[in-house]
């Protein structure tokens, strides 16, 4: 698990104080990294277009180009006067040896993004927006410097940002590159080091990055066991039934000794999964929403969901319903919500009058996931998204290895069925949320198919081999 941060300054000004490294031995290393990436994946002689912005961002980009300088075919183009000290510096640096800049962008086989990186604070102007159209457009492959120009610092995407195949972020991860928006723009995103290790770089964080080796499958190691040892699901199956069923499939899969389907009338389920029209008396989790509609009597909620105490998912529907809405204010009560921005907005003005829209909770992902937990920090939130957010007192997981084979319906309905299973074999609710949601994203991964193809069945039977393709 990697720590994410707002910004970097205060880890800066850290290095600086505690340490005794300066701003030019950290920009160094910055430029040092992204000249190592260069060396490693391309030969001597390729050429590489930095474009170099006013501030730090664009030191980093001159100094690289001071670094590759006689290897490589080194294009710096500034379109701006240099405002920082250390712009100014560098430039310096690079003219001493030799090295001139050219007024056009032109085909170029890489393009160093160093226009602009933590300090990006308005809206760029129309020459800059045609700069990036141009980079963009080029058939080049394209690095970003710290952040792509374009994303804000609040995360917010500018609509011509630079279009990244890498990103190579100095120091530590920041929240920004993680907004939904800005996933096909960072491309893949590797961190530098500045001059020593992010142990000593990094701070305190209540912000987590998830990473595949986080993934711990539920264990079978102990032998001597029966049914009853790994919990027993009940999932409520509504309107919608076949979402009820798939999320029984995913819950069975991932190893609740027996799961229940909930029933309001007669359905036809696959053979291991039982259905019944109570919540059976040894439940042990249940997950109630997914295709529910308005099927169940408010007095058949009221005694089976509201006045449970069992470890409970709300998933779907459960957000249009107040009276299962009440079970939120339960706080002795392992709770899971798993909304999509959408059902975040329904929520969320339920919850509080204020009403949002999908673009607005988009943009402020990381800010609403924050604003409600500081409403229930004893709920465990988990907004879907591109990249998920999920959090509970404070600590906030991000899971980035989310994938469009997943943007199907019936995929969140098999997340539900993952995270009852784990609160049924006696998973606390972060738990079950943070490692559900990974075994989703690799699972999908994993499924060999047509990207567009995949079935929630396909992964239900990815989930039933994660065992064989991951170390739990
Ligand atoms: N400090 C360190 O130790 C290290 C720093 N590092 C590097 O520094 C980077 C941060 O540098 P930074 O703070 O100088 O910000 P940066 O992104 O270059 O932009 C600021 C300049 O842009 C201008 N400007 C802003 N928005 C604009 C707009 N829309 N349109 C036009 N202009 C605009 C703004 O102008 P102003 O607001 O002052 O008028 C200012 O001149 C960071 O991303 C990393 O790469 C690493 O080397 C590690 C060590
Ligand atoms: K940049």
């Amino acid at each position: 698990m990697q720590k994410v941060f707002e910004n970097c300054y205060a880890l800066d000004e850290r290095c600086y104080e505690s340490y005794g490294l300066s701003e030019d031995i950290l920009m160094e290393h910055a430029a040092a990294g992204m000249a190592d990436y260069i060396r490693k994946h391309f030969p001597k002689g390729t050429s590489v277009l930095i474009v170099a912005g006013t501030g730090n961002n664009g030191a980093d980009g001159i100094a690289l180009g001071r670094q590759l300088h006689g290897d490589y075919e080194i294009k710096l183009h500034i379109p701006f006067t240099l405002h920082s000290e250390m712009a100014k510096r560098q430039f310096e640096r690079a003219r001493l040896l030799g090295l001139k800049t050219v007024d056009e962008v032109s085909q170029t086989d890489i393009v160093v993004d160093a226009l602009f990186g933590a300090g990006l604070n308005r809206n760029i102007d129309e020459a800059t927006e045609h700069l990036l159209h141009q980079l963009n457009a080029m058939k080049a492959y394209k690095i970003a410097c710290d952040i792509p120009t374009g994303v804000g610092v609040k995360g917010t995407l500018m609509p011509m940002a630079f279009h990244a195949d890498v990103t190579l972020t100095m120091g530590a991860y920041k929240e920004a590159l993680f907004l939904d928006a800005c996933k096909d723009v960072v491309g893949e995103l590797l961190r530098v080091d500045l001059g020593v290790s992010s142990l000593f770089y990094e701070g305190e964080s209540h912000t987590c990055l998830l990473e595949r080796c986080d993934l711990k499958l539920p264990s079978r190691r102990e032998q001597s066991t029966h049914k009853g040892s790994f919990g027993h699901a009940a999932v409520f199956c509504g309107e919608k039934e076949g979402a009820g069923i798939i999320s029984g499939m995913a819950a069975a899969t991932f190893g609740a000794g027996l799961t229940t389907l909930v029933v309001h009338e007669k359905i036809t389920p696959p053979p291991y999964l039982m259905h019944s029209t109570v919540v059976p008396d040894n439940a042990s989790a249940m997950a109630i929403g997914m295709g529910l509609g308005c099927h169940f009597e408010s007095e058949f909620l009221q005694k089976y969901v509201v006045k449970s105490h069992l470890p409970i998912v709300l998933d779907a529907d459960s957000f249009y319903n107040e009276e299962i809405l009440a079970v939120l204010e339960q706080k002795d009560r392992e709770i899971v919500i798993t909304p999509h921005p959408k059902e975040f907005v329904v929520l969320w003005k339920v919850l509080t009058g204020e009403q949002l829209t999908v673009t607005q909770v988009q943009e402020k992902r990381f800010e609403m996931v924050r604003k409600f937990n500081d409403r229930y920090p004893h709920i465990t939130i988990l907004l879907k998204g591109a990249n998920t957010l999920i959090m509970q007192e404070e600590r906030l997981y991000i899971n980035p290895l989310g994938c469009s084979k997943l943007s199907k319906g019936g995929s969140g309905d098999v997340l539900s069925g993952l995270i009852v299973a784990l609160l049924a074999q006696g998973y606390t609710a972060i738990d079950a949320a943070i490692q559900a949601s990974l075994a989703l994203v690799i699972a999908a991964h994993q499924y060999e198919g047509a990207s567009y193809a995949m079935l929630p069945t396909d992964l239900v039977e990815e989930i039933g081999r994660l065992e064989y393709t991951v170390k739990g």
